[in-house]
């Protein structure tokens, strides 16, 4: 038992919560903006004018919203806190022998999107921690329910005798065998020369195996024979119609699970929940709340972690970093989770698909974990079983670092496989709280997000823990297409609890601080913003071609606060991208990327949560692709955008384009023939309609001059100059 008064060492506490430098600063500039954005609004609603009222209006509502958001994101910025745990004073105390058991979850669901071969590269470096590994458990639930992932894992399973031994004597990192292969050559590792020669052959031939069943889409004959989990697949048996099947692979408890040095090894089980066309299955939330009860029926560990299948560990010691915040004296029986960061292993200098969300992992989510709202975002997440299972917080949970053994209570592995099978049955949570009060929520896309809050307002103090060395690496879009799918679910879920009796500021009220309301909310109205920003895109161009002046002019002293946020609030945007260690370019594509997702992913979501709400349509989990072909991904290496298919979100990123386009011509045309007043009169325009245009040069590169595959095809041209040129002649009321 652990956690219990004197056991760390004189009491010294095992992390340190450290507030942001420079707040002060911050504030005062965040006051001016504040400031000159509310002048603004002053400005509009006293001076609307008699030609362009509308137009006036629809700016108008723009701004307000715009406004009324980024004093949300304030929110973020205000009380920015960091977290410093000490690993070295819970492995140097008796804590070292105490050690809590760990479960871990892996959750694929498509062996096609995400390669088998993927997936137990993940296993393997999450079953290479250094924790011991009599207390370590992985689980991998396929909701694929496919062979091909089943087969994967017990190449794993045996390869992992080679593996664990091998990185944990020479210490290596990562502990993904593709990527650690990858990266080292074997030659800068003379004093492992020959050993590193063999595992890496070992895992090559693995990997072919693998990857060649793969291709065949099936497991032969052969295969199968050798290992009775096969016999759970009879011939109906489809991805969305099959038994429960869970099979332990390696049963970590019993001492004859050893790896090639005679060291114990981590428990390993493989689990595919049943499937039944009339049942919903709830997507990953479903997948998860299934390996919460396997679990506990088999390790039952009181920490669990869960990562989705291509975040591979790329810390052995992250395990003791999660510990630190859940073991301390002090505070540690409050806290729910620790969250650590989403990074990814394959992002580009200059991040032409903005995945790196700096900003957002070094200040805002530290910002709303200030206000004790950190957020569960899914993946490289600790928990404590105890509120992820939906208990309250009642101010005594103390962590246990009981036996895997005792759980087991001397059955055989045939009697908890069939004990934990029916734990993953359909009809299993029929009447049951599971997905209301207990375990992950249903009915939301973005079931991490809500998740989190409802544990946060059951009185738990979550975590947000960002490392300057990365945790947990996955795999990042690689295509534009995929980047916006993945937005378009984001921000449609998260409008959905925007909406939903979870609204924090309902839900949340008196149970979390206003700060982390306003902070989820960031989030939670990134698809109604699409319309704001439309108005942006769509407004000014139509007044320059109009002749309708939307501004102050320059001369009045009115233009100088709209001058002036534009150009803070970009500011500090730049400001802190560059803080946070991106580049110039990075930042500048950032603002491309915001632009398109806003307009597309954004807009798109925010019709389907509308038509959803309306009962027009039904919530869907579409899975990110994590592999693209080789030419697109040599393009992706080059900062070349995959534009790809002829999607209608093709259409509106290039009828905005060329809409701006001709805007900005236009109003260049009118500034050399009727002189400088005309250029005045018209200079925010013009600067607008500009920026587009430099935002859009990669459009109108892919629009008129690419032919590769990436390009936008030329029906996509087509119809995007017909819908631009006739938006042009709308008149402007
Ligand atoms: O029916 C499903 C669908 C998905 N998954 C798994 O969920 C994970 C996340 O799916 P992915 O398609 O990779 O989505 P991302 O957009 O990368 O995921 C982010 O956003 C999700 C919420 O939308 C969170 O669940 C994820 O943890 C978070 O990484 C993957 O491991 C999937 O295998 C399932 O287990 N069952
Ligand atoms: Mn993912």
């Amino acid at each position: 038992m652990s956690g219990k008064k004197g056991e760390n060492e004189g009491g010294l506490p095992l992390f340190e919560t450290k507030v942001a430098r420079g707040r002060a600063a911050y504030k005062l500039v965040s006051i001016t903006i504040l400031f000159g954005i509310v002048s603004t609004w002053i400005y509009r609603l006293i001076n609307i004018p008699a030609t362009g009222k509308y137009a006036w209006i629809a700016i108008f509502f723009a701004e307000f919203f715009f406004g009324l958001h980024w004093i949300l994101t304030q929110a973020a910025r205000w009380n920015v806190v960091y977290r410093y745990p000490f690993k070295d004073r819970l492995s140097s105390t008796r804590y070292e022998e105490n050690l809590p058991p760990v479960d871990i979850f892996v959750c694929t669901a498509d062996p096609v999107l995400e390669p088998p071969s993927l997936v137990i590269n993940t296993v393997l470096s999450l079953m290479a921690y250094n924790y011991p590994p009599e207390k370590l458990s992985v689980y991998l639930s396929d909701d694929g329910g496919s062979q091909l992932t089943f087969y994967a894992l017990l190449e794993a399973s045996k390869f992992s005798k080679y593996w664990i031994p091998f990185c944990k004597k020479h210490n290596v990192e990562p502990r993904s065998p593709e990527v650690y292969f990858a990266r080292s050559n074997g030659v800068d590792e003379s004093n492992i020369a020959q050993e590193w020669t063999s595992i890496k052959k070992l895992y090559e031939d693995m990997k072919s195996r693998i990857d060649s069943a793969a291709a065949k889409g099936c497991v032969s004959k052969e295969i199968m024979d050798q290992h009775k989990g096969f016999s759970e697949w009879n011939s109906q048996a489809t991805k969305q119609d099959h038994q429960s099947i869970v099979q332990i692979l390696i049963d970590g408890w019993n001492s004859y699970a050893v790896d090639i040095d005679g060291n114990r090894l981590p428990t390993l089980v493989y689990l595919s929940r049943e499937k039944k066309p009339e049942f919903p299955h709830n997507f990953k939330a479903g997948s998860m709340n299934s390996l919460i009860r396997v679990s506990s029926e088999i390790s039952n560990a009181p920490i669990i972690l869960n990562v989705d299948c291509d975040m591979y560990s790329s810390d052995p010691d992250a395990i003791r970093d999660a510990l630190c915040f859940f073991l301390d004296e002090k505070q540690g029986q409050r806290i729910s989770y620790v969250q650590f960061p989403q990074n990814y292993n394959n992002t580009v200098k200059d991040d032409v698909y903005a995945n790196v969300t700096r900003a957002i992992n070094q200040i805002e989510l530290s910002g709303v974990d200030g206000y004790g709202g950190a957020l569960y975002v899914g993946t490289g997440c600790f928990h404590r079983r105890e509120s992820l299972s939906g208990k309250k917080y009642s101010g005594n949970h103390i962590i246990e670092s009981q036996n895997v053994k005792n759980n087991i209570n001397n059955r055989t592995i045939e009697e908890l496989e069939k004990a934990s099978k029916v734990l993953a049955n359909c009809s299993y949570e029929k009447g049951t709280l599971w997905g209301k009060e207990m375990g992950l929520v249903y009915g939301c896309p973005v079931e991490d997000i809500v998740t989190g809050l409802t544990i946060q307002c059951r009185g738990w103090m979550p975590i947000y823990y960002n490392p300057s060395k990365y945790a947990f690496q996955g795999v990042a879009p690689t295509t534009l297409d995929i980047s916006l799918i993945q937005f378009k679910r984001w921000s449609e879920g998260m409008f959905q609890i925007f909406l939903s009796k979870y609204c924090p500021f309902i839900y949340g009220h008196g149970k979390i601080k206003l700060g982390a309301q306003m902070g989820y909310c960031i989030y939670l109205l990134w698809a109604p913003i699409s319309l704001p920003a439309l108005c942006y895109l769509i407004i000014p161009p139509l007044c320059l071609l109009h002749n309708v002046p939307l501004f102050p002019q320059v001369s009045s002293l009115w233009i100088a606060p709209f001058a002036y946020v534009a150009a803070a609030k970009v500011g500090c945007t730049l400001v802190e991208d560059l803080m946070c260690g991106g580049t110039l370019r990075g930042w500048w594509n950032l603002q491309r990327m915001v632009m398109i997702r806003r307009t597309t992913s954004f807009l798109f979501a925010l019709i389907d949560t509308v038509s959803r709400q309306l009962g027009l349509s039904e919530t869907a989990f579409t899975i990110t692709g994590k592999v693209v072909d080789d030419e697109a991904h040599k393009r992706y290496e080059k900062g070349i955008i995959e534009f790809g298919s002829s999607s209608i979100m093709l259409i509106i990123i290039a009828t905005l384009a060329l809409l701006n386009l001709f805007g900005f011509a236009w109003g260049l045309k009118n500034a050399l023939f009727y002189g400088p007043e005309a250029f005045e009169k018209f200079t925010p325009e013009i600067t607008i309609c500009g920026t587009m245009v430099m935002l859009n040069l990669p459009v109108y590169e892919a629009l008129f001059f690419r032919s590769d595959k990436g390009s936008i095809p030329s029906s996509v041209l087509f119809k995007s100059i017909v819908i631009a040129s006739i938006a042009c002649l709308v008149p402007i009321y």
